[in-house]
């Protein structure tokens, strides 16, 4: 079996997720594993591919677009955002080690928010609907998720079934694009105020109460990488994961930019 292109991870992902692939054990069974420094730098350049390269997230971030657009975007990220505990929920549901739920827990708790589920203990899918609110979206469009996109429903739902079917190692190596996201969330705040005065500034505070959060994250997929991927196969495996989850967030914007052109007339605008 040849191995797949870098874009087709998908057909890998959905053909034995629970199973584990075996494609590269025919390639790689003999190999030595990298060391840990060379598994992680292999799993850090993909950012390449994060999609902070992708066209629309640089219009985004330089202040190109307009109004509608953003609100797009963000209407469609709402979906990710609510489906993100989900995702988290399904990795516990498969993990039966005590310690790793004890850390994982908290991941859903920052997004459904935390007793009294007030200012910062409101949890980032309700901060995420604030910044929808304050870029002029209505709460009740949002919640029923009437903006989101056939495109952004599928990737999103791709990437909870891969996290319902695969070996909860490797559905935590699938978080690790957070690696990637501090420098997109510090973009937005370094230049949203100016691009879009519009948008009041307390509409950006998801993207501040992200950073320490990513950071923690990603310290903790990085332990179970290394302590998961003990042979060159499973190393392979976690760059094609890693690959196959920068596929998904690539896709979203695809579908997020084609839906919203600059020229969208007035009355198809969210
Ligand atoms: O705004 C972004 O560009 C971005 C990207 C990502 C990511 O890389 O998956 C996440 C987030 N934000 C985010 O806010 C978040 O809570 C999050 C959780 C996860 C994950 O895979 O578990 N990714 C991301």
């Amino acid at each position: 079996m040849t191995a797949p292109s870098a874009r087709s991870s998908l057909a890998w992902a959905s053909k034995s997720p629970s199973t584990g692939c075996n494609w590269t054990s025919e390639v790689t069974q003999d190999l030595s594993p990298w060391s840990p420094q060379e598994f992680e730098a292999r799993l850090r350049s993909l950012e390449s591919r994060y999609h902070i390269h992708h066209p629309f997230n640089r219009r985004l971030n330089a202040g190109a677009l307009q109004p509608f657009q953003v609100r797009g975007w963000v209407a469609n990220r709402f979906y990710y955002q609510c489906r993100i505990p989900v995702k988290d929920a399904a990795i516990m549901s498969n993990c039966d080690d005590r310690a790793t739920r004890r850390r994982w827990i908290d991941r859903m708790l920052d997004h459904d928010g935390r007793a009294p589920y007030q200012g910062a203990d409101a949890g980032g899918i309700e901060i995420w609907a604030r910044l929808g609110i304050a870029t002029g979206l209505r709460r009740e469009d949002l919640e029923m998720h009437r903006h989101v996109l056939p495109g952004v429903r599928f990737a999103v739902d791709a990437y909870v079934n891969f996290a319902r079917h695969a070996p909860w190692q490797e559905a935590v190596i699938s978080s690790l694009t957070e690696m990637f996201a501090p420098r997109i969330h510090k973009d937005r705040l370094a230049g949203w105020p100016s691009h879009y005065p519009w948008i009041e500034a307390g509409g950006l505070d998801y993207f501040r109460s992200r950073i320490p959060l990513a950071s923690r994250d990603v310290e903790h997929g990085l332990e179970v990488a290394m302590q998961w991927c003990t042979t060159r196969e499973r190393q392979e495996r976690a760059v094609q994961i890693l690959g196959f989850k920068l596929d998904i967030l690539w896709a979203m914007l695809d579908a997020i930019e084609k839906a919203y052109p600059d020229n969208l007339p007035q009355a198809q605008q969210p």
